[in-house]
């Protein structure tokens, strides 16, 4: 099947600093893609250079097979939403909503008209005659994502839009956002600092690292098989060990604790003990110096419970032990 984006060994210099270093990447038509990763590691580079806002420095993108890599963002057939809804104070947010199709020069009827629609898309109908400074942030990223939708874009990107709102509206944006793709089987990518976030919305999950990508694959896969100890790392939920065989990744819900000197698995210390409702994660330095946790169920825990300062050894079943590479 032809992928909707395609990116061929894309690269971005800024002067001579390179911010994305000759990436791949297809994704499929109608899929939820995240690009995530540490701050500065490409992202928005990235976002940019498929919206047209930024130049390729090297290599090819494509949109629905159609070689994009010399277009204007309007011929692209992509739209953007932004971290800062950027709405427009003096407009409602029918208004703004409708101001999408006036650069397309679609006559005043039919533009509020369809303006209306993606109101009710968005579940805002009742919110039309208002202002974006009577709207909650969360009302107004809800227009400038219909804002965004009503060119019909083939592919909307996102850039961190979750990130100014609080964690119970994020939460309820999230699966705003998931909806919405699902219903309208266009692709989204949507830049992401939060790995939780990005499993929960992604197809397919892109994690890069320094200008490159260090895993691309469904948000599972990522995380039952982390291609490197950074990836292991960085979506978190792992302990990444190194024994005398090798590297591995080792999640941290299937690693057990055996209280006590001497008890199966490495032996460790208790350096901390975080109760978290349903699980509770114990931090161990282990004897040979390396840090790992453990996060027990909470029944688990309380059955044999440990403190700071307390032996304590740390094991897993021998099929949990997933093989990192070396670091190259
Ligand atoms: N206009 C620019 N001029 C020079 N360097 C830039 C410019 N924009 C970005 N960079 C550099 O390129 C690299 C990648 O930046 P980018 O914004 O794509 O990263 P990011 O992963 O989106 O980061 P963040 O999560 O902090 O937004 C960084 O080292 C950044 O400093």
């Amino acid at each position: 099947m032809r992928a909707d984006v395609e990116l061929i060994s894309v690269t971005k210099r800024y002067g001579a600093a390179i911010a994305v270093d000759g990436i791949s990447l297809a994704i499929p038509p109608a899929s939820y893609c995240c690009l995530l990763g540490p701050s500065g590691c490409g992202k928005t580079s990235t976002l940019r250079m498929i919206a047209g806002h930024e130049s390729i420095s090297a290599g090819d993108i494509l949109l629905a097979g159609r070689n994009v890599t010399d277009l204007a963002p309007v011929e692209r057939g992509t739209a953007m939403m932004f971290q800062s809804y950027a709405l427009f104070p003096h407009l409602t947010a029918l208004e703004n909503i409708a101001f999408g199709l006036r650069m397309r020069g679609v006559g005043k009827p039919e533009r509020l008209a369809k303006a209306g629609e993606y109101l009710r898309l968005v579940q805002l109908e009742k919110m039309a005659d208002r202002l974006p400074a009577q709207l909650s942030g969360g009302q107004q990223q809800r227009v400038a994502l219909a804002r965004a939708l009503i060119t019909r874009p083939k592919v909307l990107l996102l850039d961190e839009p979750l990130s100014a709102l609080d964690p119970f509206l994020r939460g309820q944006m999230r699966e705003e956002l998931k909806r919405l793709q699902r219903e309208l089987g266009i692709t989204f990518i949507h830049v992401t600092h939060g790995q939780e976030e990005a499993m929960a919305l992604s197809d397919i999950a892109v994690v890069m690292d320094h200008g490159r990508i260090a895993q691309a694959a469904p948000p599972r896969e990522i995380f039952e098989r982390p291609a490197s100890a950074f990836v292991a790392r960085f979506i978190g939920g792992h302990n990444v060990i190194r024994l005398d065989s090798g590297r591995y990744a080792i999640r941290t819900d299937r690693s057990w604790l055996a209280p006590g000197e001497g008890t199966p698995g490495l032996p460790g210390r208790v350096t901390a003990v975080e109760y978290q409702g349903p699980v509770v994660r114990v931090v161990l330095a282990l004897a040979d110096g390396q840090s790992a946790e453990a996060v027990l169920p909470d029944a688990h825990y309380h059955a044999a419970p440990v403190a700071p300062g307390d032996a304590a050894s740390l094991g897993w079943e021998a099929q949990d032990a997933h093989p990192l590479p070396e670091d190259a």
